[in-house]
């Protein structure tokens, strides 16, 4: 099996290294391209047996399942580019929350799939969101299945709970790393303790606690009991945390990524609708 994939910013090249390094498919069945093709040149540095091409349909033809990684509103412009050169027999694979398989598969004839990765699929870790269309084959999907199981857990999802499904799994680890962050500030500025070295303390502590999640000794109430004495010091944190009202933090969050969300959509809709592909 050929792999295309069009598109090698952040997510396209994430997802090449980790294709590679977790052994789903050898560099050489690997063709990418970027539209500065000096970007594509750069991932070719580090794996010397990638497949560059400059010409998206020609990668398109060679390639058995094409990765489609560029932003959002880049995706019907290519799409134009590509469609009369994709068969029934290939699979496309948007990695994109706002576009939906359904609209995919009024322009191209063959398999399309939607796969969500996340940064933690870099450390062959985490979770990567998958819907099929409705034409998708099974072969298709388990080439997908197969496929991404080696950079994390597929997990399929209704098209309905999309958008919160990549926040918690794509958006989360930018979340929790930029609290973390501000955990690592505020404890260099409340106390004598350095930068380097609350930071790998906090980092040694983050995956800790994910090992300790990975084995399923404690829910994430029961991880906070045991921590929180009763009448000792974390629970004076707690307090503090209880009073600021996480909640609603959270709860913004969730509305502004939905917001967007909806705005996207509607551009795409319109690109989907008045611009003939
Ligand atoms: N960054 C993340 O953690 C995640 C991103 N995604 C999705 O991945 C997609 C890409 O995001 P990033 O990689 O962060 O963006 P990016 O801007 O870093 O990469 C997009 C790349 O597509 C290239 N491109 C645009 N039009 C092209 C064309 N016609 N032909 C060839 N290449 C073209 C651009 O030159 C750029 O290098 C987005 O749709 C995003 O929603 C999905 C999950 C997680
Ligand atoms: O399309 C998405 O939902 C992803 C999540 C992080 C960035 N883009």
């Amino acid at each position: 099996m050929h792999i295309g994939i069009i598109g090698t910013g952040n997510m396209g090249t994430i997802l090449t290294e980790a294709l590679i390094n977790g052994k789903a498919v050898c560099e050489k069945n690997i063709s990418i391209t970027n539209r500065t093709i000096e970007k594509a040149n750069r991932l070719k540095q580090m794996y010397p047996n990638l497949q560059i091409e400059t010409d998206i349909e020609q990668l398109v033809e060679k390639s058995d399942l094409i990765f489609l990684c560029t932003k959002p509103l880049d995706i019907h412009p290519v799409l134009t580019k590509i469609k009369d050169r994709l068969t029934r027999d290939q699979c496309l694979v948007s990695i994109t929350s706002p576009i939906s398989v359904e609209q995919l598969e009024t322009v191209v004839p063959c398999s399309c799939v939607r796969a969500i990765p996340s940064i933690t699929n870099r450390a062959l870790s985490g979770v990567c969101l998958l819907t099929f269309g409705e034409k998708c084959t099974d072969v298709w999907k388990n080439v997908m299945i197969g496929l991404l199981s080696h950079i994390g857990k597929p997990v399929i999802i209704d098209q309905q709970i999309t958008r919160v499904a990549s926040d918690i799994v794509s958006c989360g680890p930018a979340f929790f790393s930029y609290l973390l962050q501000k955990f690592i500030d505020a404890a260099v500025s409340e106390t004598n303790i350095d930068k380097e070295l609350a930071t790998k303390l906090a980092a040694d502590m983050f995956i800790g606690m994910g090992m300790l999640i990975e084995k399923k000794y404690y829910t994430f109430p029961e991880l906070q009991k045991k921590v929180t004495v009763r009448g000792g010091i974390t629970g004076e944190g707690i307090n503090v945390l209880e009073e600021s009202a996480m909640e609603d933090i959270f709860r913004k969050i969730f509305r502004a990524t939905h917001n967007k969300f909806d705005r996207e959509i509607n551009i795409i809709k319109n690109q989907f609708e008045f611009h003939n592909v």
